[in-house]
């Protein structure tokens, strides 16, 4: 059975500048380099999601311009349904403008643009978009309000919806109450509950807190660590990630929750072996360069699972 995924979130273009150090206020210094990706939280999942066989569509918007276009483009080559994704008039295309100094360090700046202009209107005809769905996964990437809306709707007709708290930020109390799923990664997690993690029992605590809010099923990501997974019915482990040499480990993230919501079962019988697939994914993610070109397909990662066995 193919999972049918909606992702409901962001999509941008963002532009990476080298420079030997970063600027002082004020001061002008020369790029070295430059160049673009495709990103935002919601594409990336989106692609994921997509290349490892689920029947994805896309809810967002992008600006009236160039990378707008490039990017639904972009999404649909990736088998990504994007008829509804929105072309905003008023608001260019969702961009990072990230400076990289001759340490790797980085300096990001966002612009929202029509990511974070999308409204409840988008929503109109989401009731019969979202029969026979699945899955619906959204971030923070876009405004809250639109979410919570469709997750209320996601939940009028069974759709499991999945929160993806990221970027870490204060979230609508009412968000949670109608969040099946939260996956944040360690950080995320610690700001949402106000406990650290750090060990097992920290983590168990985390997951806790997000079930007093309503939340039964708690994924936390932990980098090279792992995940650690605690289900509705109290089953809980941590699933180490497989040992791996990472070259560039944006998207790890976006990867595993892509990759997640293709794989696990809708009666979410199935969260271990999920997770493992999902790890499996994000550890081929992290050996590449780049968010988008580093996202497997199903066969590179069944095969890297087979050669594991
Ligand atoms: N160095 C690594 N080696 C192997 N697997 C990794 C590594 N880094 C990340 N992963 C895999 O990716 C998953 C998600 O990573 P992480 O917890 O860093 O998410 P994140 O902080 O949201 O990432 P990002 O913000 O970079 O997209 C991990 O649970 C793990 O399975």
């Amino acid at each position: 059975m193919v999972n049918r995924v909606m992702i409901l979130g962001s999509i941008n273009v963002d532009s990476i500048y080298q420079v030997t150090r970063f600027p002082q206020p004020g001061e002008t210094v020369a790029v070295k380099q430059k160049s673009y990706a495709p990103g935002g939280k919601g594409a990336n999942q989106a692609v994921a999601a997509a290349r490892s066989g689920a029947k994805v569509s896309f809810i967002g918007a992008v600006g009236a311009d160039n990378d707008g276009q490039e990017m639904v483009k972009t999404l649909a080559e990736n088998n990504v349904d994007t008829s509804k994704i929105a072309v905003d008039p008023d608001n260019g295309t969702g961009s990072a403008v990230i400076t990289v100094d001759e340490n790797g360090q980085n300096d990001i700046m966002v612009y929202g643009g029509a990511n974070q202009a999308m409204t409840t209107v988008q929503l109109n005809d989401l009731e019969q978009e979202l029969a026979g769905t699945d899955f619906i996964v959204a971030q923070l990437e876009t405004p809250q309000e639109v979410t919570l809306a469709a997750f209320k709707l996601a939940r009028q007709q069974n759709v499991i919806t999945i929160l993806n708290p990221a970027p870490a930020t204060d979230l609508l109390p009412e968000l949670l109450e109608y969040t099946d799923i939260i996956i944040p990664n360690e950080t995320e997690s610690s700001l949402l509950t106000g406990i650290s993690v750090n060990d097992e029992p920290s983590m168990l605590q985390n997951a806790k807190f997000f079930k007093s809010q309503g939340v039964k099923n708690t994924i936390i990501t932990l980098g090279e660590q792992g995940v650690f997974y605690v289900t509705a019915d109290g089953h809980h482990g941590l699933v180490p990630a497989f040992k791996v040499k990472p070259v560039d480990t944006t998207a790890a993230g976006d990867t595993f929750i892509g990759a997640l919501s293709s794989q696990l079962s809708p009666n979410l019988g199935n969260f271990e072996s999920a997770i493992t697939y999902a790890q499996r994914a994000s550890s081929l993610a992290v050996q590449g360069m780049g968010a988008m070109p580093s996202i497997p397909l199903a066969e590179e990662v069944e095969k890297a699972l087979g050669s594991q066995k």
